[in-house]
């Protein structure tokens, strides 16, 4: 059946047809996201949901969810989705980072220009045919200091369009490098410097805990009198009262917002003050970003759910398109390998190694971890993915830590996943043949090759005559067949392990049988699940 997508606000019917030319069944509802009942009644048909900034996705929306397996944002701002709700139930959550960065810096300059010269009342008195010439005094940007509140992605276009409008610029981003800013031409200062010493500040961060209410009376306090403010990335990132104080004292001269605390913002203090530029969200509203946006987001979303390919996912490890067919045998090796951990584990697990030897080493890790650990809190949880196994083994407060090393054996890669409990070490590793399917090839040390089956049982016993019998005999009496028998043993006499691949479950009730007898240690049915092997 073909995924269907809702697209619940307003975005380029672009993407419409993309969905549709790859097989995604759509509906564009552009007015639905401003409707949450509405919403809500409807979510739990949609495999995948595109959105601008208008549709709030909350907790109770994707508890609602239940076939949801991607949220789309066309643009970039995500503050209006609950990402660990959604990563929590394995939805992934992609934006497109890039597509309206451009539009946006340019709307950052036009506001600048705009509180520089009190462009909108002068335009409002000309056609009101008063030509008040020394009404509008305003000042030169040639010269004058910039501050960059954010230089990622939107910041460094400001800039590189500020230093060619001949102003200083002055950035402050814990996570801008000192090369990066020499390369922008920009200084790299602290906040307290920037506010200091700016003539101008225009905010690009995204809104986090770190950044909400940044510039409020304190940081308004610290800057020049006369500063000029512009925020083109979120409302909460200015304390708005702290604003209007501001302006009204004098020590801030003029303000450009495109973004409030409350948005659709029909009514706020801040429209009418004299110079202050107000525009309604409008930063990413040009014709040439909302195709870019419209046009990544159907492309991602579409290649997510038809292909399994994850780019640009803020909770999820990209894989490309090209790489997920290559990468998918080992994600469910992966997969497979936490599984059998996962359930022959009974105590609390507190560390996870996993190894990647060879071929492996070279692949994308940060999936196949995903994968491994999904697997391996399967049993547990039940309702967990590659999205949101990451965050429940944190949650869980497990530690995971990654191994590379080059072909070590006679494979060409393996995967190796140890695990630690307070009472024990356990490892399987296991590795893909040329017929894309997986093999376990070591389990507690013991060499095997087994394939993997929907239903196993796995024993460790004695390495003493009379298990192949025992284990044979107990099956063809309950009336399992067995497809695959495995053995492995550290050396002759010693600790043994059997792993048979069933065509039906071992029953329950025998497995006490098999656990009595004198050579066997431990039994334990294994399911997996093989769709796809
Ligand atoms: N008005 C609009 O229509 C519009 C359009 C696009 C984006 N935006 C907003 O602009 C924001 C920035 O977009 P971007 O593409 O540049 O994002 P980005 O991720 O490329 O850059 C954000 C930068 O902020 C920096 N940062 C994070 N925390 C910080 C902190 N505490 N102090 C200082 N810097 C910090 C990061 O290091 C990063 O370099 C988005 O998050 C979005 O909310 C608004
Ligand atoms: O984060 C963004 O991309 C912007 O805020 C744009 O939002 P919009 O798509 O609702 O215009």
């Amino acid at each position: 059946m073909a995924p269907r997508v809702l697209v619940s606000d307003k975005l380029s019917t672009t993407a419409v047809q993309i969905f549709k030319d790859r097989g995604v069944e759509v509906d564009y509802l552009p007015d639905l996201g401003k409707d949450k009942e509405k919403l809500l009644e409807v979510i739990g048909q949609y495999d995948g949901l595109a959105i601008r900034s208008a549709t709030k996705v909350t907790e109770k929306l994707i508890a609602a969810a239940t076939n949801l397996k991607v949220i789309g944002r066309a643009g970039i701002g995500v503050d209006n989705v609950d990402i660990p709700a959604a990563s929590r139930r394995g939805i992934i959550v992609m934006n497109t980072p890039f597509g309206n960065s451009i539009t946006t810096a340019e709307h950052a300059i036009a506001l600048m220009f705009a509180v520089a010269r009190q462009l909108p009342e002068a335009n409002a008195s000309t056609h009101a045919g008063k030509w008040e010439k020394n009404r509008f005094m305003g000042v030169e940007i040639t010269g004058k200091t910039l501050g960059l509140i954010g230089c990622g992605n939107i910041g460094s276009i400001v800039a590189t369009r500020a230093v060619g409008l001949k102003m200083h610029v002055v950035a402050f981003d814990p996570f801008l490098s000192e090369h990066r800013a020499e390369e922008l031409g920009v200084e790299k200062v602290e906040l307290d410097e920037l506010l200091a010493r700016a003539d101008f500040i225009t905010l690009h961060t995204p809104l986090t805990d770190k950044t909400r209410n940044i510039i409020n009376a304190d940081s308004i306090a610290k800057m020049k009198t006369g500063v000029r403010i512009i925020n083109c990335a979120r409302g909460g990132l200015i304390v708005e009262k702290d604003l209007i104080a501001g302006l009204k004292s004098g020590k801030v001269a003029g303000a450009g917002i495109d973004v409030f605390e409350v948005e659709p913002a029909d009514q706020n203090e801040l429209f009418g003050m004299d110079n202050v530029v107000c525009t309604p969200h409008l930063g990413a509203s040009t014709s040439e970003a909302q195709e870019n946006v419209a046009l990544q987001v159907a492309e991602q979303m579409a290649d997510y759910l038809v292909k399994g390919a994850v780019s640009n996912a803020i909770n999820m490890p990209s894989i490309t398109a090209e790489e997920a067919p290559r990468l998918k045998p080992f994600v469910k090796l992966a997969e497979v390998l936490g599984a059998f951990v996962g359930q022959v584990t009974e105590d609390p697990i507190t560390e996870v190694e996993i190894l990647f030897d060879g071929q492996t080493a070279q692949m994308n890790t940060k999936a196949l971890i995903s994968a491994a650990l999904a697997g391996l809190i399967r049993p547990q949880v039940s309702d967990v993915n590659m999205v949101s196994a990451p965050i429940m083994v944190k949650e869980r407060g497990i530690i995971v830590a990654e191994v590379k090393r080059d072909k070590s054996g006679v494979f060409d890669g393996y995967i190796k996943l140890s695990v630690k409990t307070e009472h024990m070490t356990r490892s399987i590793a296991g590795t893909c043949f040329s017929d894309g399917k997986p093999r376990f090839i070591q389990i507690k040390g013991i060499n095997l090759d087994a394939e993997v089956g929907q239903h196993m049982l796995y024993t460790t016993n004695a390495d003493a005559p009379g298990i192949i019998g025992l284990l044979g005999t107990v099956c063809g009496e309950s009336g399992v067949n067995i497809a695959n028998f495995q053995l492995g043993r550290d050396r002759p006499g010693g600790n043994a392990i059997a792993l048979l691949y069933l065509d039906a479950p071992f029953p329950e009730d025998v497995l006490a049988k098999v656990r009595d007898h004198k050579s066997i240690d431990s039994a334990k049915r294994l399911q997996f699940d093989v769709n796809g092997i």
